[in-house]
């Protein structure tokens, strides 16, 4: 009996002697409280959905700034926190912790980003090498002038033929990045505050506009134009030459072709029945469109800088919206993430 006492007492001195003071469990508290729990890895775009949006995402009702707060773990620092019970730390779910490439892509998002320096790349290759005489050669073959010279119009009807089939929770977020993307594309190709970025950069590399002159004395026919835009300098029948003319086709090309992958992965990497449907087939052959077309760019047309320069200007809206900003919650909370 005296043992089993005996026993007892040191078993809930042994217990006591584990539990941290009271002290120390409101320091701890204090700084969790204060400690921000930014992500440490951007989120994974190929596996989220917006029904399981992020845990930033608000619902109806709630406060947006209380949520900035919480994500961010603000306390006021002069104010001693009050003892709660520790909340469990925002870590993303499961689906978005997924392998990082250079810690910025999945496997998946590398692979398509990839697709489209190489199909440059190559097409270049082959129009040194020799280029075969095709169709595609032509300025006026029937892709060029219905597909891709109306290619942000296509591409609108195609991420509409995907959407509409969604179940996403926030559609309003879908509309976001296509503004965005919209507003892009119409920037660098037609409106700037006049020209357009792609005819300011020409302009501003030494490109004019030369027109033929039927007064100009013979062996001189050709005078600058005054057009401050390719628009203008086509109107009047012109030639656009001289300057830096980044390529239209591998800016428009490659900017709808990420915006459309990006968009689509998720129902690609759930592999369920969205990916079986007739929407995903029809962004599978606008996505095949663009690839060819790009490739016959790359072979026929433009020079190899032009192609790059306008293949960089075709990554750069997406580097923002679907790489960059999911690593901020906050940003992020804003346009959304691609889902089914
Ligand atoms: C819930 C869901 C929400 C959804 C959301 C809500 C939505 C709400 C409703 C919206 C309802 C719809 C609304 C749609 C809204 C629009 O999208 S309307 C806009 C439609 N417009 C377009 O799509 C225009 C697209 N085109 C362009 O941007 C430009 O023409 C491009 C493609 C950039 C090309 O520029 P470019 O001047 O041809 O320049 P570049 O590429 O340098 O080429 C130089 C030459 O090489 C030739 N060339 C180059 N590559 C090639 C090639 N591969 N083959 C042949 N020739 C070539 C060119 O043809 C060109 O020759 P020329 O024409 O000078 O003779």
């Amino acid at each position: 009996m005296q043992q089993n006492a005996s026993s007892t007492t040191q078993q809930k001195s042994a217990d006591r002697s584990t539990v941290p003071p009271a002290q120390s469990i409101i320091t701890d508290i204090t700084t969790s409280s204060l400690e921000p729990t930014e992500p440490t890895e951007p989120i994974d775009l190929t596996t989220t959905g917006e029904a399981t949006e992020l845990p930033t995402a608000s619902t109806p009702g709630e406060d947006d700034s209380l949520v900035v707060q919480s994500l961010h773990g603000l306390g006021s620092p002069l104010l001693p926190a009050p003892i709660q019970p520790p909340t469990p730390p925002l870590t993303p779910p499961p689906a978005y912790s997924r392998k990082y490439v250079a810690g910025l892509f999945t496997f998946e998002q590398l692979s398509i980003f990839l697709i489209y320096p190489s199909t440059i790349a190559v097409g270049s290759l082959i129009s040194i090498v020799s280029p075969p005489e095709s169709y595609f050669g032509l300025r006026t073959n029937f892709f060029n002038v219905f597909f891709v010279k109306n290619g942000w119009f296509w591409t609108t009807i195609t991420f509409m033929v995907h959407c509409i089939r969604l179940r996403i929770s926030k559609p309003s977020k879908l509309v976001i990045r296509y503004a965005f993307a919209t507003l892009w594309w119409f920037l660098f190709t037609q409106w700037f505050f006049g020209a357009p970025i792609m005819d300011r950069v020409f302009l501003g590399t030494g490109g004019v506009c030369f027109v033929n002159d039927p007064e100009a004395v013979p062996g001189d026919e050709r005078k600058v134009h005054d057009s401050w835009s390719s628009f203008g300098c086509r109107h009047v029948k012109g030639e656009w030459a001289g300057g830096h003319d980044i390529s239209g086709h591998s800016f428009l090309l490659t900017h709808a072709s990420l915006f459309l992958w990006f968009e689509l992965l998720p129902v690609i990497m759930e592999r369920g029945p969205l990916l079986r449907q007739i929407n995903t087939k029809i962004v599978f052959v606008t996505l095949a469109l663009w690839w060819w077309m790009l490739l016959m760019t790359g072979i026929y047309f433009h020079t190899f800088t032009e192609k790059v320069t306008g293949w960089l200007c075709g990554i750069a809206e997406w580097a923002i919206i679907y790489i960059l900003l999911p690593g901020n919650r906050t940003l992020t909370t804003m346009v959304g993430v691609p889902g089914v």
